[in-house]
């Protein structure tokens, strides 16, 4: 196996906007809908041993291949049935093979392949089967030269060997690139390097959130991917509580990134797609009082549960903002560029790890498979009414599948659809002449003006329709270069109160944090004067484009809270610092001299002035 430290994730290409995705890119065999929403499959497990010890009841019972009931209630006349579709319903009967291939798995396999991000990802209970559908026996897959198990193997080891048999039929250069980390108490961990410590997650224009320094592993066989599939889940944290004896205490993020070069069947130039699939099984959600968690316990399910509210937060937003018509894409922190435009409301991603590193799978440009995993005992009802009811809103979520090309493809395939559509527009004004002429030719000249005179005047009209609608480009795009560039500030800022974090944290010496203070008041101010430049140029843009640049109003306001918050965490920094008696003299200064700066720079933020 090769294998390189990257520092950086392989520097990916840029990303091609599609309108929309053939309905077999989505994969859905079963009941499919929208193609470009997210596809959710109910996996319902057998009764545990344990479960039938106990003489547990079944509640829960598949209908047809996409509708599932639930029964809730105690025993007897007051029970009640909840009904819920998705795209397909599996029960306990299910083998792992049928699974593999009824789940819309494959579809999203081959997605990849042609240059599209997909992901699937478990969500579910605790112990109702999210690892068991992703990986298998998690004991065995975590076994030293795994050789793989024809009937317990999940969705991972099955999709690898299936790109690899793919790879074997197409006529392309394929490179795989894996990574696979772990978000444990809110912290990301590289399961394939344990030498580091947490790795920061940051964001970057055109590439959204990446886990950074995050090592990558160039897989040329089968053997090479299920070393690093194995390597992963012999480090993840695994737990025993009440509810499942191996329980993940962690959401794993398995990455594969797939190279696919191709030549073009139009001209026979040469064709980079950077596709990926990541598979993400998340940590069960849980009842502290079921778990009969305490101490190190307790600590990693407050923080599982977290992130999963984050996660519902997100979810709730973006089905939200899809149901009310509001674009569910947010541009201030999207890993699209192209997608700039389409901000309407905020979606709560920077509120947890998980959800930044999930941006792109939800609402953003991947396809999406989301397993939903849930258990049949009667004594689970409500948990699996709430899996549920999260999986049917998710169902709701719209993404919007984007091929990745490099920087030179996606110029050449950009040119290819403005012929494209110059060609479409071409031949509607042909055939508008071609109705119009007869009719003027035949109409009395009563107006003074010949025929010649009027196709003249409809042509002069388009070439100024023409050039309105270039101006507006133009002014789009700056202004989604002046958001991008108040989002690296943003960032930049971000990373710079972190720091400034750990200075306090680790009692530097005291010259050096009034010099991190002063480092953080240039950033700060370079980032007002990004957000007065956007801000003048939308007032300006607001004469002829007004309604055009009304997202990324939104996403300044958007950026304006975020700055806002930013400066409250430096101000309770700085008061941090100032009760620190060791401290006070030089806490006093910085904190005058913070105080006479934000004067000056109020204005800025003042009713007036924004937008
Ligand atoms: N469809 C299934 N068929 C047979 N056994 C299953 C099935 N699903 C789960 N199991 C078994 O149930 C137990 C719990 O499953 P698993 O560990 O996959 O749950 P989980 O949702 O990943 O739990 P946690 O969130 O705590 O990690 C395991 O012993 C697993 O083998």
């Amino acid at each position: 196996m090769s294998s390189q430290a990257s520092s950086r994730a392989s520097s990916r290409g840029s990303l091609l906007s599609k309108s929309s995705v053939e309905s077999a890119r989505s994969g859905q065999s079963a009941g499919s809908t929208n193609s470009d929403n997210v596809r959710v499959i109910v996996r319902c497990r057998p009764l545990s041993e344990k479960e039938a010890d106990q003489g547990e009841d079944e509640v829960v019972e598949v209908e047809s291949g996409d509708t599932v009931r639930l029964e809730l209630g105690a025993l007897g006349a007051s029970r009640t049935q909840k009904k819920f579709r998705f795209n397909a319903v599996m029960g306990p009967e299910c083998s792992q093979t049928q699974f593999f291939e009824t789940c819309g798995v494959k579809a999203l396999l081959e997605s990849a392949l042609d240059g599209y991000a997909a992901t699937v990802f478990a969500y579910g209970q605790t112990g109702s089967g999210k690892t068991y559908s992703m990986s298998g026996y998690e004991e065995q897959i975590a076994e030293d030269a795994y050789q793989g198990d024809a009937q317990s193997d999940g969705l991972i080891p099955r999709s690898m060997s299936y790109i690899f048999s793919r790879i074997r039929q197409l006529k392309s250069n394929v490179r795989l690139k894996a990574s696979f980390c772990e978000i444990y108490n809110e912290q990301v961990y590289d399961l394939l390097n344990l030498t580091t410590a947490s790795l920061p997650v940051r964001w970057k224009p055109g590439k959204g959130f990446f886990v950074q320094d995050l090592f990558v592993v160039e897989c040329q066989t089968l053997s090479d991917i299920m070393e690093v599939v194995c390597e992963g889940h012999r480090n993840r944290r695994v737990g025993s509580h009440e509810l499942n004896k191996d329980s993940s205490r962690s959401h794993s993020i398995l990455t594969l990134n797939i190279e696919t070069e191709s030549s073009d069947p139009d001209d026979g130039h040469a064709v980079v797609k950077f596709g990926k699939i990541v598979f993400c099984d998340l940590a069960g959600s849980e009842r502290l009082k079921d778990t009969k968690s305490d101490g190190i316990t307790l600590t990693e399910t407050g923080a599982i549960n977290k992130s999963l509210f984050a996660l519902s937060n997100v979810i709730s937003a973006l089905t939200t903002s899809a149901t009310s018509g509001a674009a569910s894409l947010s541009s201030a922190s999207s890993s699209s560029p192209s997608s700039s435009g389409a901000l309407t409301a905020h979606i709560p991603y920077r509120d947890s790890k998980l959800t930044k590193l999930l941006m792109d799978s939800l609402g953003g440009s991947s396809l999406t498979l989301m397993i939903c995993c849930c258990s049949p005992a009667a004594a689970y009802a409500d948990e699996t009414l709430s899996t549920l009811q999260y999986a049917h809103r998710a169902s709701k979520i719209r993404n919007r599948p984007t091929v990745h090309l490099d920087g030179k493809e996606q110029l050449i395939s950009r040119l290819r659809e403005e012929i494209k559509h110059l060609r479409v527009e071409n031949a509607y004004l042909r055939e508008q002449l071609a109705t119009a002429r007869p009719t003027l030719e035949n109409s009395p000249s009563d107006s003074g003006h010949s025929t010649e005179h009027v196709i003249a005047s409809f042509e002069r009209e388009i070439e100024r329709l023409k050039a309105e609608n270039r101006e507006i480009r133009t002014r789009e795009f700056m202004a989604d270069r002046n958001c991008q560039n108040a989002m690296i500030e943003n960032e930049r800022l971000t990373q710079k109160l972190e720091h400034l974090e750990e200075v306090f944290v680790h009692e530097p010496n005291p010259s050096g944090s009034r010099n991190e203070h002063e480092q953080l008041y240039t950033a700060n101010l370079r980032l007002q004067q990004q957000v007065g430049h956007l801000k003048a140029l939308l007032a300006d843009s607001n004469h002829t484009s007004g309604a055009d640049l009304e997202p990324l109003r939104s996403e300044n306001a958007y950026l304006r809270d975020t700055i806002a918050q930013l400066r409250k965490r430096e101000h309770s920094l700085l008061r941090e610092l100032q009760q620190r008696p060791s401290r006070r003299p030089e806490a006093r200064t910085i904190i005058e001299d913070a105080e006479r700066k934000d004067s000056d720079r109020s204005f800025l933020f003042s009713g007036e002035n924004s937008l």
